[in-house]
């Protein structure tokens, strides 16, 4: 603490104080969270895991971390300062006149790559909202505030909470179902609404209302100067069924507005992603030793050896040595691939995410779930919102709604320390990232029992 100078308060949240700060070795300015830490043991490990997770992020879109230290019952988080302020503030002030549309597109396209970044690691971030999106002086978008964040497989303690914000809480949550990517994507979904209204989708005088509106996923149409591609990837973003909602990396490089977002990307950003889903395309077909053995195949029989036929003499004669030599290496296909070859890709397994669960080896419990929560989400939402739910909630004033809640499971048996996050690696096996529910916590936990729990305590 004695190495930086406070220079002012930026804000308070409810855990602590946002500080702006200068290292007394340097001039940039930096952002320090304090944090106090909370004696029960649930709440510190989530003040921690921030620090952890803040950490492993590294991207141009993301808050970028510095260093975290505990002192004196506080854990002090150092970041990149967003001297722009964040998102929500930045709608407020824009005083009802909207926001133009390439300002809409950059920003979106920013806050997808920062997601996909996230979502890569397999992260969940679960509390997107405009509050936690901030900007730079050069209006960059940054996100940030990974307080609520989770990653997978992490130690089953740490996965026993309930985080998010009941205005950008998909209907899976309401549902009591675990979180999963697309629940993020619903409420990247909402962040998007506000940029193209400067209001949220689902306005409501109620818990009833808004639960109602979430979960039939109920809102106005956005303005009608706006492109149909973002009033199609809205519709698509607040699909109930979270099958049906695009994955980042579908919104990022196969949706149809796709196109609209590249061209609002930054140049280098775009030829890094599409080298790279070029090269991800090709491996994420095929399982590895499949792979292998079709290359060897390849390799030894079914190439000729022929120069292309689509180089035309001309050019052909004009090109340099070089390259001529390149072009006569130049292999290609014989026309009919050979029995052996078929044979083998007969044998191969394609890995869609379609396949989930037998993708990712998971028991069949878990894919069981799957068709379970898939037959549930399929149906129109017509059922009220559970009474007992209800009943906890209007304790709270509406005006809450736009808070994180984070609700914990006590569990007297998991000792309290520095919290370990740990990252299955098999998760990380690049695969195709289509339409389905990708991956979702590992741990799910029934927080409305919870919350209903540490009611009946208090009555
Ligand atoms: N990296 C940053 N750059 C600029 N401002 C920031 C940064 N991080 C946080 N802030 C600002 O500091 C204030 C406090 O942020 P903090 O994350 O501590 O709490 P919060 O998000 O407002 O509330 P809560 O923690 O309850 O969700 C907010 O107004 C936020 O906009």
């Amino acid at each position: 603490m004695d190495q930086y100078t406070v220079l002012k308060v930026v804000g308070e949240g409810s855990f602590g104080r946002a500080l702006l700060v200068q290292p007394n070795t340097g001039k940039v300015k930096w952002v320090m969270k304090e944090i106090r830490l909370p004696k029960a043991e649930g709440g510190a490990k989530s003040a921690r895991r921030e620090a952890v997770l803040l950490s492993r992020m590294k991207h141009p879109n993301i808050v970028a971390f510095r260093e975290s230290f505990e002192d004196d019952g506080h854990l002090y988080i150092v970041m990149e300062f967003c001297s722009g302020g964040d998102l929500l503030q930045r709608i407020q002030q824009q005083n009802g006149s909207l926001l133009p549309e390439d300002v809409i597109l950059r920003w979106f396209s920013q806050m997808c790559l920062g997601t996909k970044h996230i979502h890569d690691k397999r992260v969940l971030h679960r509390d997107l909202k405009s509050k936690n999106i901030f900007l730079t002086d050069h209006s960059t978008i940054k996100l940030g505030d990974f307080g609520s964040a989770c990653t997978l497989n992490s130690a089953k303690g740490y996965a026993q909470t309930y985080v998010g914000t009941p205005y950008y809480v998909s209907p899976e949550i309401w549902d009591n179902q675990p979180y999963n990517n697309k629940s993020d994507i619903w409420s990247l979904g909402c962040v998007l609404y506000e940029l193209c209204t400067l209001r949220h989708p689902f306005e409501a005088r109620s818990w009833k209302s808004l639960i109602l509106k979430v979960c039939r996923g109920s809102y106005t149409p956005l303005p009608s100067h706006l492109p149909y591609e973002l009033h199609y990837l809205i519709k698509h973003m607040f699909k109930t069924n979270p099958r049906d909602r695009p994955s980042i990396h579908t919104i990022l490089s196969s949706h149809r507005v796709s196109r609209l977002l590249h061209k609002h990307l930054p140049e280098e950003e775009l030829s890094k992603k599409e080298t790279k889903e070029l090269t991800e395309k090709r491996v994420n077909q095929w399982r590895k030793e499949e792979g292998e053995k079709v290359a060897m195949f390849l390799g030894q029989k079914s190439l000729l050896n022929t120069t292309t036929s689509k180089v035309s003499d001309t050019s052909f004669r004009n090109s340099s040595e070089n390259e001529r030599g390149n072009v006569a290496a130049r292999k290609r296909w014989a026309k009919e691939p050979s029995n052996t070859v078929l044979q083998v890709f007969r044998n191969a397994d394609i890995i869609s995410s379609g396949d989930t669960a037998t993708a990712q080896g998971s028991d069949s419990t878990k894919a069981e779930r799957f068709t379970e929560i898939q037959k549930q989400e399929r149906m129109q939402w017509d059922k009220d919102p559970p009474e007992r739910l209800l009943s906890l909630l209007e304790k709270a004033p509406l005006s809450k709604a736009f808070s994180t809640y984070i609700i914990h499971k006590h569990n007297e048996d998991t000792p309290d320390g520095p919290e370990e996050v740990h990252t299955d690696q098999n998760r990380l096996e690049p695969r195709s990232d289509d339409e389905d529910t990708d991956f979702e916590e590992d741990c799910h936990f029934d927080w409305q029992a919870e919350l209903e729990k540490m009611y009946s305590k208090n009555v």
